[in-house]
């Protein structure tokens, strides 16, 4: 029998773990200390449970960290790692540099449901929920692990439809026993899912980004299916009830793609659906991707469309693309894994 790892657990679960195997309460959170703040490569390492109590742990767990298989470097310094998740299935995770800040792009899922026009994730279909373990993995076991200074939920996957483990990631990256992170270092990027947004924003204190894309309810629905069953009008709605004012901060994101959303129109209808929401909209430039007729607007473009937005009073920025030598547009690394898997098989 395969043994359980123990990266990714919450307190409450070494608690049930440790009460299971007849150890003192405590011995959970000294096992989170060494797990999570003094990153131990083996139980045997915890030297502060006795030895027979480490085996009664190495019997059935192990810690559960495993190295990224790939990683492809761009030359402005982002890194994109691959994780292999099942015997043909990877993730991505990518680490972006930049002056003071070290950010972590992580996964949720293998694949997604969602299926968005312009998302090559989406083309994959979906294949598998990560677990805390397999969320968690991503960011310890990079080498540049202990340079993060933030992370961003905008790998693959949609967060919210995988919200249970997505959670418990989150409570270990931000609590005691964990990596004791501030919240405000960590976002959460969704379609929108109503039900999981709602339970996110109770449980949680992280930021929160919304892909938007379009103000249109047709038009997005066009670009983004989820739209059909979550209303972005019912969404924002959702969203008037939250406060945003003080810690946790609201984003919204808007890829910018030619002669579809890029006209001034779209920045009048996204001003009067955003009205009187404390917010920020973050505009993305467009990574093209094979067999999808849409461009990306140009920069002359998107800069009269954010001087718009923040001269009416929606804060905006631009969103600098990183590591575009290296497919940064999430799913593609992880496309051609799969695909190499399949024709090693034929
Ligand atoms: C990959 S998604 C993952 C998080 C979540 N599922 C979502 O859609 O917000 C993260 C962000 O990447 C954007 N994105 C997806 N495909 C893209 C592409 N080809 N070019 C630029 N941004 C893209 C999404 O719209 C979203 O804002
Ligand atoms: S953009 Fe997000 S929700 Fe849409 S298919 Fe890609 S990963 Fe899924």
């Amino acid at each position: 029998m395969s043994k359980q790892p123990l990266l990714g657990m919450t307190l409450t679960e070494l608690q049930d773990i440790t009460r299971n195997l007849g150890m003192p309460k405590f011995t959970a959170k000294q096992i989170a200390t060494w797990i999570y703040e003094k990153k131990v490569s083996s139980i045997n390492e915890m030297t502060n449970l006795s030895l027979k109590q480490r085996e009664k742990l190495d019997a059935e767990f192990e810690i559960g960290a495993s190295a990224p298989v790939e990683s492809m470097h761009s030359v402005d310094g982002t890194i994109k790692y691959l994780f292999q998740v099942s015997e043909k299935d990877f993730v991505e995770a990518v680490y972006i540099p930049d002056d003071d800040r070290a950010t972590l792009c992580v996964s949720s899922q293998v694949g997604c449901k969602m299926n968005c026009k312009f998302c090559m994730t989406g083309k994959q279909g979906f294949s598998a929920n990560l677990s805390a373990n397999q969320i968690i993995n991503q960011i310890y076991s990079i080498p540049e692990s202990e340079k993060l200074t933030n992370i961003v939920m905008m790998g693959m996957g949609e967060p919210l439809d995988n919200l249970d483990e997505v959670l418990k990631a989150l409570e270990i990256m931000t609590s005691d026993y964990g990596f004791k992170w501030s919240p405000k270092r960590i976002t959460v990027s969704s379609v929108g899912l109503k039900k999981g947004l709602r339970q996110f924003l109770e449980k949680s204190h992280c930021h929160l980004a919304i892909s938007i894309h379009s103000p249109v309810p047709a038009q997005r629905a066009d670009l983004m299916p989820a739209e059909k069953a979550f209303p972005i009008t019912e969404i924002v709605e959702l969203l008037r009830k939250y406060d945003f004012s003080k810690q946790r901060r609201l984003s919204f994101e808007y890829i910018v793609f030619n002669g579809v959303n890029d006209s001034l129109l779209y920045a009048k209808e996204l001003i009067k659906l955003l009205r009187g929401l404390d917010c920020r909209v973050n505009l993305i430039r467009f990574h093209a991707i094979p067999n999808v007729d849409l461009d990306g607007a140009d920069m002359e473009t998107m800069t009269k469309f954010r001087d718009y937005l923040t001269s009416h009073g929606v804060f905006t920025t631009i969103r600098s693309s990183r590591g575009e030598d290296i497919f940064a547009a999430c799913g593609m690394l992880s496309t051609a894994k799969k695909q190499e898997k399949n024709d090693e098989k034929l």
